[in-house]
C-alpha cells in the first residue's frame, strides 16, 4: 500500500457500457491498461497514426496527472506505440481520454473494440512557484549538456 492515496472518478462516455474500464493486470502494476472504444475495427497501416477513443473521462485532484504510455508487448511485437509518449491527461480535463497510436511496424495492425492498446499511470504533480530571475545558482555542471560527459 502506497503512502499516497487519492480518489479518482471515472465516467463512461455514452454508448460505451460494454467497454472495459481501465484495469490493472497484476496486483502491483503501475499502469491501468486502456481498452479501445472503437465502434468497429480500425486498421492502422504502416506509418499511420490514429486517435483511439477509450470510452471514459476522468476527474482527479490537481495533485495528479495521468500519463498515457505504450504497452511494451505491442511495441515489441507489432511496432505499435503512442506517438506523443507519454501523453498527458491534465487534472482539469473532462473530455474523453484518447490514445494517439502510431504504427511503426511493417504490417497493418487492427485495433478491435476492447483491445488493450496502452496503459495509464497516475503521477503526482508538485505545486511550483515559477519566478523569473537574472542569475541562476552555480553548479559543477554549469551549461554542459547533450553528451558533454562523454558517450
Ligand atoms: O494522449 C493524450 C494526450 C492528451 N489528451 C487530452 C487530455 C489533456 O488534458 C488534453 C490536452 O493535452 P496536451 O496538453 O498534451 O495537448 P495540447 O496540444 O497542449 O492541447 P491543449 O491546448 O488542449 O492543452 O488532451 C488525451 O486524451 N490523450
Ligand atoms: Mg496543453
Amino acid at each position: 500500500m502506497s503512502l499516497y492515496s487519492y480518489d479518482v472518478q471515472i465516467k463512461r462516455m455514452p454508448g460505451n457500457e460494454d467497454v472495459l474500464l481501465p484495469q490493472k493486470m497484476s496486483a502491483a502494476a503501475s499502469g491501468y491498461d486502456l481498452h479501445a472504444a472503437v465502434s468497429e475495427p480500425v486498421v492502422l497501416q504502416p506509418g499511420e497514426r490514429r486517435l483511439i477513443p477509450t470510452g471514459f473521462a476522468l476527474s482527479m485532484p490537481p495533485e495528479l496527472e495521468a500519463q498515457i504510455r505504450p504497452r511494451s508487448g505491442l511495441a515489441f511485437k507489432h511496432g505499435i506505440t503512442t506517438l506523443n509518449s507519454p501523453g498527458t491527461i491534465d487534472a482539469d480535463y473532462r473530455g474523453e481520454v484518447k490514445v494517439l497510436l502510431i504504427n511503426h511496424g511493417q504490417e497493418p495492425f487492427t485495433v478491435a473494440r476492447n483491445e488493450r492498446i496502452a496503459q495509464m499511470v497516475f503521477q503526482l504533480v508538485p505545486t511550483i512557484q515559477l519566478s523569473e530571475v537574472t542569475e541562476l545558482t552555480e553548479t559543477e555542471r554549469g551549461t554542459g549538456g547533450f553528451g558533454h560527459t562523454g558517450r
